[in-house]
């Protein structure tokens, strides 16, 4: 009896063990299955970043090849003569004969075509685009902004000089004359990338219900020589022609740059577009309906002349925002989120410092990402955790311990 009692108890003691070892397992498995999603999430946000540099470098390198060759002088085709050759006139004066390029279709060179010559051998090298099309220099003509004031976080001290110095000229002009002093023609937004300066400018058009002209100076360099003051001109003139107006001029120090002694025929193409810039703000009147606003990470390398009375002559600083800021920008960007309640964003404003306002975007755009992924309808604090880390390690400035812009730029 006592045998078969000690059998029963072995076997109880059994399978009480093999069920202990089958859940031991099951739970192994499952951990094993969530580390494998990890590191198959991991390997997938590793390679979008591998394509994201890939591109970039791609890009810088476009960028290098086209600054080490040498400008090109722009043309217009005055005839196309039977020969394989053409009657061609310079922007830099005469006109010249020279031979068709065999990489040319009859369609693509007809008489007022404009093409760019090698300035040595002033042989045709291609043809270039319409003049009138805004958007191949980068330019972007927007009739009227919607961005307003109040989606502007943590900078109310800037915007209140921005509404006195661009907004009151041009809604209330008698204001100025009354008083006998001249409004200023243009101002310049100083601060580090990503700090709201294109969203003033574009909150300023909106109020004042004018047309926001945005141009980059890095793309009104071109390698013709002679175009990046044409644009110049034709920026001005496209302004007044939509007036009231707004011109921004992102990346000011792009053209603005201290001239140099010793030059290139590419900075030379830089200061001759400079010149323009700097004549075009001479010749336009400050109680007009045009106004300037320029932007630059670097207001210590730019040319005095642009910082004299009635040119950019008051300088406002954008900075990075601080934790107050950085709360507002928070709350700007999730008002039309669906959050869970424990979402604390005074905790994450205070998680983030050194952060600009287009971090904070990035910040809420993939917290909301991550409740998509999950399939909720809601964002959870946990998402925002998240997110914050996944902007810092795409930060490369975070990611290999470098100084902020702001620490570079304004030390
Ligand atoms: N102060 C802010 N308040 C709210 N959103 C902001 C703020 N600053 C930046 N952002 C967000 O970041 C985006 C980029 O900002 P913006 O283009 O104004 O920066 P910027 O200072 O002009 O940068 P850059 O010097 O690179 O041109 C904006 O569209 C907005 O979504």
């Amino acid at each position: 009896m006592d045998k078969e009692e000690d059998c029963e108890e072995d076997e109880d003691n059994f399978s009480k063990y093999l069920l202990d070892r089958v859940k031991q397992l099951e739970d192994r498995c499952k951990e094993l299955k969530d580390t494998k999603q990890d590191i198959e999430n991991k390997m997938r946000d590793e390679e979008d970043k591998k394509i994201k540099f890939k591109r970039e470098a791609r890009k810088l390198k476009s960028e290098v090849d086209r600054l080490k060759k040498p400008p090109l002088v722009v043309g217009t085709v005055l005839d196309v003569l039977d020969d394989d050759r053409l009657v061609i006139k310079s922007t830099t004066g005469p006109k010249f004969i020279v031979k068709t390029p065999d990489s040319f279709e009859d369609k693509d060179i007809k008489s007022g075509t404009r093409v760019a010559l090698n300035q040595q051998s002033l042989g045709v090298v291609e043809a270039i685009p319409s003049p009138k099309d805004p958007s191949v220099y980068g330019m972007e003509v927007i009739n009227s902004p919607t961005t307003d004031y109040t989606d502007i976080g943590g900078l109310n001290k800037q915007i209140t000089e921005l509404k006195e110095t661009v907004e009151l000229p041009l809604t209330k002009p008698d204001k100025f004359k009354e008083i006998g002093i001249e409004p200023p023609k243009g101002i310049l937004l100083y601060g580090p990338p990503g700090t709201g300066k294109t969203l003033m400018a574009k909150a300023v058009a909106n109020k004042t219900e004018a047309s926001f002209i945005k141009v980059v100076g890095s793309e009104l360099v071109q390698k013709y020589i002679g175009e990046g003051a044409r644009l110049v001109r034709e920026v001005f003139k496209l302004a007044e022609e939509k007036s009231p107006s707004i011109i921004f001029i992102d990346e000011l120090d792009a053209i603005g740059a201290r001239r140099q002694k010793s030059s290139t025929s590419g900075d030379r193409e830089v200061q001759r577009t400079l010149m323009q810039l700097l004549s075009e703000m001479d010749g336009f009147d400050a109680r007009g309906e045009v106004k300037l606003i320029g932007a630059t990470n670097r207001p210590d390398i730019l040319d005095k002349a642009l910082l004299r009375p009635g040119r950019f002559d008051r300088i406002i600083k954008v900075p990075m925002p601080d934790k107050d800021a950085r709360q507002q920008i928070f709350d700007i960007h999730t008002r039309n989120m669906n959050l869970e309640d424990d979402i604390s964003l005074e905790k994450i404003s205070s998680m983030t410092e050194e952060h600009s306002g287009a971090d904070i975007k990035a910040i809420t755009t993939e917290a909301g990402m991550l409740a998509i992924r999950n399939d909720r309808n809601k964002v959870k604090m946990e998402d925002f955790l998240k997110a914050v880390e996944k902007v810092k390690e795409s930060n490369p400035a975070e990611q290999f311990g470098e100084a902020s812009s702001e620490g570079l730029m304004f030390a």
